[in-house]
């Protein structure tokens, strides 16, 4: 009898598509399969023992495109999949975001923190809607007992991203091989802390398996500026390419970096790929999907 795990990840196209082909990438030995179900805020009759709930989008530009669709896909497609997770007796994880600090007021951003949100905001459908995800999780695990994860993830850049996604990392290698100049967004000194999306994948695996609910931060400690990224692009890619700058959206939350002293005591989990290695593995990927080789 064939005894290989078969996985079917489902994703609306008004989803994260970047981190669920990254996971079936990583899964692929053990027979993985994606299916496409349009409306995650209508429900979803499948029979599994695990659901990664990954929407909805995390890109600034898609989810303020159709706020109100990503505020549904937070609140009536966390209820559908904690629905799904309750008829099944499923476990079911969820990945929430950094952006549940808002504009931090303790640096580096812990757990126990509380967080400094914008309600009514232009991200508020995001930030707010990955807050109010987290709370119906918990809400389920204590009235239902349904076994929950929670993933807080910080700024993940990697293979196989969209190239168009509109991101700082997306953005700046696919400016530097086409030699555009890099937009910096004002003022520049902004800080993110970027990881590897194979540590991230490795992450999110972990947190499935283990014991913890969370939440737990996941995502690199290094921090740097956006003049700092984009200079290390430059220096890695393009040494020729302008940097440029540009207007800021509203609510860019000035600093982000993580504490990740749960993740390394509960999961035993740290990120393995440093920026100047994670560059050149995005470059080569940008590279190939733009057609422009190295010279
Ligand atoms: O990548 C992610 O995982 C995160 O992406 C977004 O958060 P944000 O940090 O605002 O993402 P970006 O749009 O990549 O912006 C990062 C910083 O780069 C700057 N930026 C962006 C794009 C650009 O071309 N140039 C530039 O300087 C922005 O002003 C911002 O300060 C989501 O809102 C987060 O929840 C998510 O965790």
């Amino acid at each position: 009898m064939d005894r290989t795990p078969k996985i079917r990840t489902y994703s609306s196209w008004y989803s994260t598509l970047f981190f669920m082909s990254s996971m079936v990438h990583s899964c692929s030995n053990i027979g993985v399969s994606a299916m496409y179900h349009t409306y995650i805020s209508r429900p979803l009759f499948v029979e599994v023992d695990q659901i990664y709930h990954l929407a909805c989008p995390a890109s600034p530009i898609f989810y303020k495109y159709n706020s109100v669709k990503t505020i549904k896909t937070n609140v009536i497609g966390t209820l559908n999949m904690l629905g799904l997770a309750k008829r099944l007796r499923a476990r079911i994880l969820f990945t929430s975001t950094s952006e549940v600090y808002g504009d931090p007021l303790e640096h580096p951003q812990k757990e126990t923190y509380w967080g400094n949100v914008n309600p009514i905001g232009v991200r508020s459908c995001y930030d707010e809607g990955k807050r109010m995800a987290e709370t119906l999780m918990f809400d389920y695990y204590r009235q239902y007992g349904i076994e929950i994860r929670i993933a807080r993830i910080f700024n993940t850049y990697g293979q196989r991203m969209n190239i168009d996604d509109g991101r700082v990392g997306s953005n700046f290698i696919a400016q530097a091989i086409r030699n555009e100049p890099l937009t910096v967004q004002l003022p520049g000194t902004q800080t993110r802390s970027v990881c590897y999306v194979s540590d991230l994948v490795d992450g999110l695996n972990q947190l499935m398996e283990g014991t913890d609910a969370g939440p737990i931060n996941l995502g690199n400690p290094g921090e740097f500026t956006m003049k700092e990224l984009a200079k290390a692009v430059q220096e890695l890619i393009n040494p020729e390419v302008q940097i440029s700058e540009v207007e800021n959206t509203p609510d860019d939350p000035p600093q982000r970096k993580p504490d990740i002293t749960k993740a390394k005591e509960v999961l035993g989990w740290e990120p393995k790929v440093n920026l100047h290695e994670g560059i050149p593995l995005m470059e080569d990927d940008f590279r190939q999907r733009l057609g422009v080789p190295r010279t």
